[in-house]
């Protein structure tokens, strides 16, 4: 549904997108997920119509929309925006906000109704925007944005000034809503836990460049490199040895590795919490406990030092000050930059 090829943009001598590529097949929820001034919002923009990019093609539903020479606007991409705080038509009823972008056929044809049912606001259609939560408004403009049924929907931060717990359960509503509309949508975020918990693909920026593009949960698991590996979750970079093809040795013991071994020698190889188990033994003391009610993020430190963090459930965890022993849940990742 997007090809974005080769795509550059600079703001003066700041350069904001560095060749980015990006793909996003119909039907897909794609995450741009990266830290600030990484581009994110540039590359929505490019992609939207709203900049001209320096070099690149983009291409919507098989029309070539930016290229050498080609910039067609907005209103003529089809293409919709959720942005950050719903930006709602103060004086127009949740009804005529949904239905602004509608033909009077498709008005008239219930679009307005099916897509506020889809976001969970049947019977909100006579409100005001000020009548409504923050939640609620965010929930009106992705259904304004479903409603001409676009070729792609971009939501720019869409939940970031709302409250952790209203996020969770919009995130998870959103999500079905775009799912069940067959829509194809991107999400630009910073949030981590968004881009896993709501995207199938996950394309990961740094500094103007897509560095990492495929399935949120290869991203999760398998990340490119070390800075992606903590970017998009708590990490830890053991040093380790090659033993072999399929195996390292660390301070845990010898550990299968994900993929090939690539560089002999010395490497860093990925643990994530989850992956360590205690059981009985003195490989590490525990050092300290950070509480999540689900899960308890227990801080461990190796007999040379090395801190660890592992992830138990409530009914197993050691107190501070135990020894215990480590379990190495599935293999690791390793990288050769040690
Ligand atoms: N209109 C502009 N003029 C000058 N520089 C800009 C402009 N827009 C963006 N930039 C710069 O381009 C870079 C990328 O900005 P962009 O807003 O795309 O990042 P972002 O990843 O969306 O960040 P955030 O998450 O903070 O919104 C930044 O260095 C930013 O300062």
């Amino acid at each position: 549904m997007l090809d974005a090829q080769g795509l550059r943009k600079s703001y003066g001598p700041v350069l904001a997108l560095d060749a980015v590529d990006l793909t996003v097949e119909k039907g897909d929820l794609t995450a741009v997920l990266g830290p600030s001034g990484c581009g994110k919002t540039t590359l929505l923009r490019c992609v939207a119509g709203f900049e001209r990019v320096d070099a690149g093609t983009v291409t919507l539903d098989g029309r070539a929309v930016a290229a050498a020479g080609t910039h067609v606007p907005p209103h003529r991409r089809h293409v919709t925006v959720v942005p950050q705080e719903g930006a709602l038509f103060p004086h127009f009823s949740v009804r005529d906000n949904v239905g602004y972008g509608l033909d009077r056929s498709a008005r008239r044809g219930g679009r307005v109704d099916e897509v506020l049912a889809l976001v969970g606001l049947d019977g909100y259609a006579d409100r005001m925007p000020h009548q409504l939560s923050g939640g609620q408004q965010q929930r009106v403009a992705v259904a304004r944005a479903l409603a001409p049924r676009p070729p792609l929907v971009l939501l720019d931060e869409p939940f970031s000034a709302l409250d952790a717990t209203l996020r969770t359960d919009l995130r998870r509503d959103i999500r079905a809503a775009l799912r069940a509309d067959g829509a194809t949508a991107i999400l630009v975020t910073h949030d981590q836990g968004e881009a896993l918990s709501m995207a199938d693909h996950i394309a990961v920026m740094r500094a103007g460049r897509i560095v990492q593009h495929g399935q949120s949960n290869q991203v999760y698991e398998d990340p490119a490199d070390p800075w992606i590996a903590e970017f998009v979750g708590e990490a830890m970079l053991l040093p380790a040895t090659i033993a072999n093809a399929t195996t390292v040795d660390t301070a845990l013991g010898r550990l299968p590795l994900r993929g090939a071994a690539g560089a002999a020698g010395r490497v860093r190889v990925l643990l994530r919490p989850e992956q360590l188990s205690p059981t009985d033994g003195d490989l590490a003391e525990v050092t300290r406990h950070e509480y999540h009610g689900h899960d308890t993020l227990l801080g461990l430190r190796l007999a040379d030092g090395t801190p660890l963090l592992a992830r138990v459930m409530g009914q197993r965890t050691p107190p501070v000050g135990a020894s215990i022993g480590l379990d190495v849940l599935g293999a690791v990742r390793a990288y050769g930059d040690a």
